[in-house]
């Protein structure tokens, strides 16, 4: 906690208290339905919920803002982030239902009315979205298909509408293959100093 709050030293009272709660929270759903490896239990401030925020430091989303996570999982990076940003809409889907269940379980918990978590395949959602955030899913060359129709015409922000996706490790290759326009990628190292985010990046592309 004392990290998030080094690096996030905004956050409100209510924005505190949720996060504080997200460790017992995910331990207990744990227990019931493995959704987080246990060793990841353990470290979930730095790698999951710390991690999940490192899209917003590329980008603040104003409100009104809506966002898919696809292929949540868990909640990640979308409940981190629905918590950050109060005022924006997020749905979080997962072709896994036993997963959704979790994240409808932990924003319930959390009384966080931003977050809707679906169980439907990332092809079948239905909606427009200005952003779409991810990590661990697939490559993008996989995945830009299965969300280039869902994005909406009008932004809002100083960043095109498009995908903000989590990725560690070499992407040269895997970013080329895509080949997709207009890639930007930002160095997670440049905001979080530990050793786990020295590989990290968050990739932005564009709708094309
Ligand atoms: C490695 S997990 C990552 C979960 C989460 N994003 C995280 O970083 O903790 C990948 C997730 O993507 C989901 N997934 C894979 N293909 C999908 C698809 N086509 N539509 C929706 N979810 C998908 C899987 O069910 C799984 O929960």
């Amino acid at each position: 906690m004392k990290n998030l709050l080094q690096y996030f030293p905004n956050l409100n009272q209510e924005q505190k208290e949720r996060f504080e709660r997200l460790p017992g929270l995910y331990a207990e759903w744990n227990d019931k339905i493995n959704v987080v490896s246990r060793k990841d239990i353990e470290n979930l401030m730095e790698r999951h919920v710390i991690h999940s925020l490192g899209i917003a430091k590329v980008l603040n989303f104003r409100p009104g803002t809506r966002i898919l996570d696809v292929g949540t999982g868990g909640g990640f990076p979308g409940i981190p982030l629905a918590i950050l940003f109060p005022e924006c809409q997020f749905l979080l889907v997962d072709s896994i239902g036993k997963k959704i269940k979790v994240v409808n379980e932990v924003a319930q918990a959390l009384g966080l009315e931003n977050v809707k978590g679906q169980h439907v395949r990332a092809e079948q959602v239905e909606g427009q979205f200005h952003f779409v955030v991810s990590r661990a899913v697939t490559r993008m060359g996989n995945f830009y298909p299965w969300v280039k129709d869902k994005f909406m015409k009008q932004s809002n922000h100083s960043l095109k509408n498009g995908i903000l996706y989590l990725k560690g490790g070499e992407l040269d290759e895997e970013l080329k293959e895509s080949k997709l326009k207009r890639i930007k990628t930002y160095a997670l190292s440049e905001h979080f100093k530990e050793e786990f985010f020295e590989t990290k990046k968050v990739v932005y592309i564009p709708a094309q």
